[in-house]
This record gives C-alpha cells, sequence and structure tokens, in this order.
C-alpha cells in the first residue's frame, strides 16, 4: 500500500439551494462521483484528491490505517465543524474477504454538504497543489440540465438465470433442513448495458433514486449507486445507530393490491408483523447486530419487537438499535465489527458465508458490504450497500443485485419474486421498470 499523501482541506460555509446532484459536471468521471443523500440534504462530490484500495481479511484495517495517516497529517480549515465537514472519506467494502473486487476509501477535491438548513463545501488538494482557481461557491451555481433523462439501457441474465433462481433457493433450504446453517442470505445478479455502448451517467440515476426512496440513503462510492434502507451503523457525537432490516414483503408500488389491502386483518403489515418465518429472519439479523455492538457501547437499546417500514415497492420488518459508544472505535472500525450481519449473510456467519459462495456463483463484490462515508473525528454513515448496481470498468454496463434471506419455511418460488421486487429500485432509477 502506497503512503497516503499530506493534503489540505478547506471547509466554507455557503448558500445552497435545490438540487445537490445537479451541480455534478457532465464531464466528471462515473467512477469519482460521490454522494451520499437523504430527503434532499447530505453530502455530494466528485474528483479523486486521495484515495487507497485494500483487499481480504485485512481491507478494513488497512484503509483505517491510511485514514489514520492521512487525517493525521491533513491541514484542514474548517469553518463550519459539522458532522461531514473538514476532510471527509467516501468508502465501499467488498462483502467477502475473497472477493477480486476492490474495497475503497476515498476523499473526492470537491464536497458540497447540506443539513438542517445549512450549507457547506469542502475542497480538497494535494499538499504542493494549488487551490483551483475562482471561488468555492462558484461551483454552485452551475446546474446540469440532462439530469432528468435517463440513458437508454437494455438488461440481460446474471450469473444465474431468473428461470435457475428457485433451484438454487432450494439448495439453501436443503442446506439448512441438512442442519447445517439456520439461515442463509442467497442473492443474484442482472446485467445492464447502454444502448449506444456510452458512458452510464450516475447523477440522473441517482436522482430518480433520491425521489422515489425518501425513507432511504441514496449512495454513490466508485461506481457503486444504489438507494439502501439499511443503516449498518451511525456514529455521532459519542452515540451509535443502527437499523436493522429482514423479513420482507411486497407491495404493489405503492398501490395496495386486493390481495394486499392497507386496513383489516389481510393487511401485509399485520401479516408480517405475525409471520413467524419473517420474525425468526429478523431476530437473526438483531441477535448479530446487538452481539458486534455490545463490545462497544454501554445502554445498547434493542427493542423488543420490530416495526415495519414502508418502502415504495417492499414492507420490511425494522429494528432501530441505539448505545452510546465507549471503546472510542471509528464508524469504520463499527462497521467492520459488523459486517456481515446476519441480515446480509446469514447464521451461523462462517457457514452462511460458505455456502454463499458455494451456491450464489458469482462474486458480490461490493454488494451487500458496507458502503458510506467518515469525516476526521471518525464519525460518520455506513449502511449496507443494497438495492444497488455497480458500474463496470469500462463505465458502459452496471450489475445489479438482489438477494433475501432464506430460512427453513422458505418458499423458492416466492424468494424470486422477492428478488425481482428488490431489483425495482434501480431498474426504476435507471428508466428500466415498466410499473
Ligand atoms: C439482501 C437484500 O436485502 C436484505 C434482506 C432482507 C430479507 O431477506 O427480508 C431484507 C432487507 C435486507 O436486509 C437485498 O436487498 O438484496
Amino acid at each position: 500500500m502506497s503512503p497516503a499523501p499530506r493534503l489540505r482541506a478547506r471547509t466554507l460555509a455557503v448558500d445552497v439551494t435545490g438540487d445537490l446532484l445537479t451541480r455534478i459536471p457532465d464531464e466528471v468521471d462515473p467512477r469519482e462521483v460521490v454522494a451520499w443523500l437523504r430527503e434532499g440534504d447530505g453530502l455530494v462530490g466528485w474528483g479523486c484528491a486521495a484515495e487507497v484500495r485494500t483487499h481480504g481479511e485485512d481491507r478494513f484495517a488497512a484503509a483505517e490505517r491510511w485514514w489514520d495517516e492521512l487525517r493525521g497529517t491533513a491541514q484542514v480549515e474548517d469553518e463550519v465543524r459539522l458532522p461531514g465537514t473538514g476532510l471527509v472519506a467516501f468508502g465501499s467494502f467488498a462483502f467477502s474477504p475473497g472477493s477480486a473486487d476492490p474495497s475503497v476509501l476515498t476523499v473526492p477535491r470537491v464536497l458540497i454538504g447540506r443539513r438542517d438548513g445549512l450549507a457547506w463545501v469542502t475542497q480538497v488538494v494535494v499538499e504542493g497543489e494549488p487551490w483551483p482557481p475562482g471561488h468555492p461557491v462558484e461551483l454552485l451555481g452551475r446546474s446540469n440540465p440532462h439530469i432528468s433523462t435517463p440513458d437508454p439501457l437494455v438488461e440481460s441474465e446474471g450469473a444465474v438465470p431468473a428461470s435457475g433462481w428457485p433451484a438454487v433457493i432450494s439448495r439453501g433450504i436443503d442446506r439448512i433442513v441438512a442442519g447445517e446453517v439456520d439461515k442463509v442470505v442467497l442473492a443474484r445478479d442482472v446485467v445492464v448495458r447502454h444502448d449506444l455502448g456510452h458512458v452510464v451517467r450516475l447523477a440522473p440515476v441517482l436522482e430518480r433514486l433520491e425521489c422515489r426512496y425518501a425513507a432511504t440513503w441514496t449512495f454513490a462510492v466508485a461506481g457503486l449507486v444504489g438507494a439502501t434502507p439499511e443503516m449498518l451503523v451511525r456514529l455521532q457525537g459519542g452515540r451509535a445507530r443502527s437499523r436493522v432490516l429482514a423479513g420482507t414483503m411486497r407491495r404493489a408500488n405503492g398501490i395496495p393490491l386486493p390481495a394486499e389491502p392497507t386496513t383489516g386483518p389481510s393487511d401485509p403489515r399485520l401479516h408480517l408483523v405475525s409471520s413467524a418465518k419473517d420474525l425468526d429472519e429478523h431476530a437473526y439479523a438483531v441477535r448479530s447486530v446487538s452481539e458486534a455492538l455490545a463490545p462497544h457501547c454501554t445502554d445498547l437499546h434493542v427493542p423488543e419487537a420490530p416495526y415495519v417500514l414502508e418502502l415504495p415497492d417492499v414492507y420490511h420488518l425494522a429494528s432501530d438499535l441505539t448505545g452510546t459508544m465507549v471503546s472510542g472505535a471509528t464508524s469504520l472500525r463499527l462497521a467492520a465489527a459488523l459486517h456481515p450481519t446476519a441480515a446480509v449473510c446469514g447464521t451461523p456467519t462462517d457457514v452462511a458465508a460458505r455456502v454463499i459462495g458455494e451456491l450464489e456463483g458469482m462474486d458480490r463484490g461490493r454488494y451487500a458490504g458496507p458502503v458510506g462515508w467518515m469525516d476526521g473525528s471518525g464519525d460518520g454513515d455506513w449502511g449496507i450497500a443494497l438495492r444497488c448496481g455497480e458500474l463496470a470498468p469500462d463505465r458502459r454496463s452496471m450489475r445489479l443485485f438482489a438477494g433475501g434471506g432464506i430460512v427453513a419455511a422458505s418458499d423458492p418460488e416466492a424468494e424470486l419474486a422477492e428478488t425481482e421486487v428488490k431489483l425495482t429500485a434501480m431498474r426504476h432509477a435507471l428508466g428500466l421498470a415498466t410499473r
């Protein structure tokens, strides 16, 4: 690993109204776009002042060492001093230590942030480089007019065709019935390509994700883009929070189906909170997160029962855990300790990870790994990279991913349908969804 460069960062308070995503210049390499947005607030940036790529079991620790060196030597002027100001790194980590894909921690050259009515711009240069010409506020003046037009894309099968997916699920159920594993999360991919062979632009994709999936965190880091409803860990001012999801039910694009009335005993939400299969799946996931957070926290609060999180395409069983940090770990260290939770891997973790490797027939890359950002104090947000796609190195195609937790009572056809519904988020954002 090459040594971390010495950086200079300056954060200025500015006025920013409207959509942060329209500030991303068209000519920016889409793999250098970073974003972390929720309901219009958050962070959007581009360019690369410094980046580290890590691999294997050491991928989190190596990235943390690099970040420690970087923040230790950087000169930072920060007149705003909020979470996400000053020096900020964005990261995205491979699901499996055996992945061929690198994990990435990257520091953008420009970062625009907004939070509770306050906005700022951070610029970063390598020591010895001049500041870019012009006042940083000029970065906010432009507005990209092409943002609402999605690129023309075509979809094709991934590693396992949809028709073959129920058989893979059946093999997973066999392994559960054989007593090898209690729960395993199996995922598949599909491939989308620009019809004209052009580079896929990320700003329109992010825009559509952010508009439609308000209850999620819309993200982009090193070409991985999506809208995750699952917060692995947020660390802010000594408080740690985690949103655990597991247990899913389809909804019909926000419009109740005749079979899914929104009230009465057959309300799908009531069904979800009383479904033994989904509650089981959920309990495994909550336990894995609370066990991983416990050594770092006091007064860890674990809700007794989940609630139903409503997204446009699905309902999820959800639990929000909170605790007060005592270990002094950074948000990235916490994310590393929590990953992989039973919501994306299974129980027991090591056996489930092996079964995933044997049955999925693909490398997950950074899908289902931690994705997010961290500032110089170690505070930050790390989600689980779900409802997402990964831009290929040639930037002309993407792999989209979706999976689901399998327990003994799972039904293979229903699991295929669940992955199709979860793919809707990215298909919609890419202009591919038909409804
Ligand atoms: C694996 C995914 O989602 C995870 C699995 C869930 C489930 O099995 O019910 C629900 C939310 C996520 O924790 C995915 O979206 O690809």
